[in-house]
């Protein structure tokens, strides 16, 4: 039986308002044109009540909305000119009817900061601040400042009646509204810098009372908050917002981190460019050097990035960034998110076509059930495939489809790795990067029977494998291991500290065999990366429902041998075993479905690009389920009733094996998301559109 497994992780989560607002945004910028230069915009985010309600019935058009109207100069203040610094005042009258003082302030040391503070009569505080906007060329692998616009944010007081007087207003506003992100002006602000593909910042630089503001003004938005930040509440009462310090439902972190972050003063006079806040360092230090850089693995120790460039500079170069007079930190009052979202756009396609143009990945076993799940993720993540795959337990048509559904040609070579020669051709063909080897014989009775052919299939194949990469010069390689190599548990969930070793079969021998070898290679030579992925129970199939797990002969694991039964192909289920020492006597297992496994693989082959050395993870979901709670699952998703009887425990078996999934979360930024239900749907979907799998299918070689 041949053996395939797979993976993939982060999803940039976020809300309609933030998804809108980035495609929005990212459009705008790209049309950004010579003309749009010398071009001022003004916008209004309002906070009257009228306004909420629009908020309410539009919400994707908050801040974007804002950008809307910034095409309307007349709908605010009048349009001052850039180059105009010096105080000056504007009357006007906004589309309420409101009278809005504008004033311009110029500290006389070069700081374009927020450039009023207001109040009309219906207590509403106005800042304008300027703000700066982008072009990306992508082509010239930049991301250029060309416009300076202004933005009207208008920001009901937070004590609802009385007007905002203190001599610090803009301060109190922004610090209240940033950190709170609750009255109406500032969610404007908020909803800019909300679903990044990244974690990012808007900073904000103001002018208040004649002095720069000491402290620029963060909202801080983090895929991981994504939750958060959507379920906001747009009508939390003022009294809510009168204090910095959350007190509703903003997480705590973030005026914590406000509170402890330096001010900017540590960045003043240095080059423009893009800086991090090292929470650890509790420094500022500079990261992008090119876009590629940008993205180095030493980002993700940052919580968030912060802008400090000026007009006319750019992000990516570092060069470029430089300028004969160094722009100052001061110099910037309003650094907009879009600036952070396009850079970190414009890295995602620097990445892309780096893989595209480099990374080839080998899969070995890759015409398997995980092998062909784990490819459409890496090709979906901008991979190269080879497949490699004897095809003894694994069939063509599975590649056939796989291509469909990638919409490409997938290079496949019949080819046995103990044919060493032909392994070596295949990276004499193809420029290898790294190597996912998922082949291997994987049935534990009949690794009991036949432990020999075991031995030299999983232990000499992998062994030739590792000689002729080394040959090649492939020095990074993720190995399909199992949860079976930590033997009978003693404690749960399994950590990848467990003991390893106690395997009661050849298999699983094997797999704990080829670890071991695995982990002297990277002793021997630190060229080696290694991720190990201890798998536990694959089940499911893609969403086409055109792939999934066709075993040959009869199944020896629950799920195939489930589906087999509902389409008819078998009479019924044999429970192993009702007497564990489990909820309901049967036995517990961590079922992670294929596709979140496959995005697991992915993970890990960035990791190898990281030089990680020896790596070792668990890819499951940390749930323990039991066999009759599979049954319900599946006769639920299927529609079917499943026929079971049962009978004693299966030999070998254990009563409950479940792990902890959290060194893969925290190393590998990879979770499995997908649930019991959506496992047993799309193995439904797979094995009622395939009853006979792969075989029935025309052309199957199999
Ligand atoms: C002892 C054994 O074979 N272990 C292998 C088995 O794990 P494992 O035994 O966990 O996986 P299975 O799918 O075979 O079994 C899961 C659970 O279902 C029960 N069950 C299974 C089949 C069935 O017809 N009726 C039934 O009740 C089993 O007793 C167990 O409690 O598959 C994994 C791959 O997916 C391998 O890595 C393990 O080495």
């Amino acid at each position: 039986m041949y053996q395939n497994m797979s993976s993939t992780p982060h999803s940039t989560t976020g809300g309609p308002v933030s998804s809108k607002f980035e495609s929005d945004s990212y459009s705008k910028l790209s049309s950004a044109s010579p003309t749009a230069k010398k071009e001022q915009t003004y916008i209004n985010i309002s906070s009257d009540h009228q306004q909420d309600s629009d908020h309410k019935e539009k919400p994707h058009g908050h801040a974007k909305s804002s950008a809307v109207q910034s095409h309307d100069p007349t709908e605010t203040t009048a349009k001052p000119e850039r180059d105009e610094l010096s105080k000056r005042e504007t009357n006007n009258e906004n589309s309420r009817g409101e009278r809005i003082t504008t004033e311009r302030e110029d500290q006389g040391n070069g700081a374009r900061g927020v450039e009023t503070v207001t109040e009309n009569s219906k207590q509403t505080s106005k800042v304008v601040a300027a703000m700066t906007s982008l072009s990306v060329d992508v082509a010239d692998d930049v991301v250029r400042f060309e416009e300076m616009a202004v933005e009207t944010v208008e920001v009901q007081t937070s004590d609802g009646n009385k007007p905002h007087t203190q001599p610090d207003g803009v301060n109190e506003l922004f610090k209240t509204g940033m950190s709170q992100g609750s009255t109406e002006g500032s969610q404007g602000m908020r909803s800019q810098s909300l679903d990044a593909a990244d974690v990012m910042t808007t900073a904000v630089w103001g002018v208040t009372e004649g002095s720069v503001m000491t402290q620029p003004h963060t909202s801080l938005s983090s895929p991981l908050k994504s939750d958060h930040r959507n379920s906001r509440d747009n009508t939390t009462p003022p009294d809510a917002l009168s204090t910095s310090s959350g007190t509703n439902s903003m997480e705590p972190q973030l005026p914590d981190i406000l509170a402890s972050r330096p001010t900017p003063a540590s960045l003043l006079n240095r080059p423009q460019g893009f800086y991090c806040y090292s929470t650890a360092s509790k420094n500022y230090s500079e990261i992008c050097s090119s876009p590629d850089d940008c993205d180095c693995p030493k980002r993700s120790a940052f919580i968030f990035t912060e802008l400090v460039a000026d007009v006319g500079g750019c992000l990516c170069t570092r060069k470029s960034a430089r300028v004969e007079e160094p722009a100052m930190v001061s110099d910037l009052p309003l650094a907009l998110p879009d600036l952070i979202s396009a850079h970190h756009e414009l890295v995602s396609k620097k990445k892309q076509k780096h893989r595209m143009a480099q990374k080839t990945v080998l899969v070995t076993g890759g015409a398997g059930y995980i092998g062909s799940h784990v490819i459409i993720e890496l090709i979906q993540d901008g991979f190269d495939i080879v497949v490699l795959d004897n095809l003894v337990n694994a069939s063509m048509e599975s590649i056939r489809r796989v291509e469909k559904i990638a919409g490409k040609k997938i290079p496949t070579y019949s080819v046995d790795l103990l044919d060493k020669n032909a392994v070596d051709d295949v990276f004499k063909k193809h420029k290898i990067s790294s190597v996912i080897h998922l082949a291997g014989l994987k049935a534990v009775g009949e690794s009991c029977e036949l432990p020999l052919l075991y031995y030299k299939t999983n232990v000499g194949g992998t062994t030739n494998l590792l000689e002729v990469m080394e040959a090649n010069g492939v020095f990074n390689i993720v190995f399909s291991s199992s949860a079976t190599v930590y033997g009978l548990p003693q404690f749960l969930p399994l950590t990848e500290d467990h003991p390893v070793g106690g395997c009661t079969n050849p298999y699983g021998k094997t797999k704990f065999m080829i670890e071991q070898i695995l982990s002297d290679l990277c002793t021997s030579n630190k060229k080696w990366n290694v991720a190990v992925l201890r798998y536990f129970n694959p089940v499911g199939a893609h969403k086409s429902g055109t792939i999934g797990e066709d075993p040959s002969g009869v199944p020896n694991n629950l799920m195939p041998f489930m589906g087999q039964v509902a389409v008819g192909r078998r009479a019924s289920l044999t429970v192993y075993g009702s007497d564990y020492d489990t909820p309901d006597g049967t036995g517990v297992r961590d079922y992670i479905h294929v596709v979140d496994l496959a995005l697991g693989h992915v993970a890990a082959v960035h990791k190898l690009n990281e030089q990680c050395g020896l790596k070792v993870y668990n890819l499951g979901t940390g749930q323990g389920v039991s066999v009759l709670d599979m049954v319900k699952a599946f006769e639920k998703a299927s529609g079917k009733k499943i026929p079971y009887e049962l009978a004693e425990r299966r030999l070998g078996d254990i009563a409950s094996c479940y792990g902890d999934p959290s060194l893969a979360a925290k190393e590998l930024n990879w979770t499995a998301t997908r649930g019991l239900d959506e496992m047993c749907e799309d193995l439904w979907r797979w094995q009622s559109q395939n009853p006979q799998g792969y075989k029935g299918a025309e052309g199957s070689s199999q």
